[in-house]
C-alpha cells in the first residue's frame, strides 16, 4: 500500500512535483486506465465466444459478485473508497456485457 501511495505522489527526487509534472503523471495513469479497460473488454469478448460454444448466457451474477468483492477488498487495502470502486466496476462489467453481446449471438 505504501509503495502505491509513494509511486502515486512523489517525483523521482522524492519531493512533490510541480503542477505540470503531477498532471503529466495523471495523464500517463489515465492512458494506462484506458488501455486496461480495452484489454479487459478484449478478454471479455474471448470469454463470450467460449460461453457461446458451451451454450451459456453472457450474464453471470455469481461471477460479478466475486469480482465486486475482490475489487472492494483491494480498494480497502489501498485506502480508497470501496463503494466508488464498486460503482466503477459495475460500469465496466456493464460495458463488457454490451461488447460481448455485440460480438456474439448470445444474451
Ligand atoms: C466476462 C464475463 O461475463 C460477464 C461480465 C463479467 C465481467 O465483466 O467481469 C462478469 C460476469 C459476466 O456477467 C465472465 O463471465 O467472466
Amino acid at each position: 500500500m505504501e509503495e502505491t501511495r509513494r509511486k502515486g505522489s512523489e517525483t523521482r527526487n522524492g519531493q512533490q512535483g510541480s503542477l505540470d509534472e503531477l498532471r503529466e503523471e495523471i495523464e500517463e495513469i489515465d492512458n494506462g486506465i484506458v488501455e486496461s479497460i480495452a484489454r479487459r473488454t478484449y478478454v471479455a469478448e474471448s470469454i463470450a465466444r467460449v460461453k457461446e460454444e458451451r451454450g451459456m448466457g453472457i450474464h453471470d451474477p455469481d461471477r460479478e459478485e466475486e469480482v465486486l468483492e475482490r475489487v472492494e477488498e483491494r480498494a480497502e487495502s489501498l485506502e480508497v473508497d470501496p463503494e466508488t470502486v464498486r460503482e466503477v466496476f459495475e460500469l465496466l462489467m456493464g460495458m463488457s456485457k454490451d461488447e460481448q453481446r455485440r460480438h456474439t449471438d448470445t444474451d
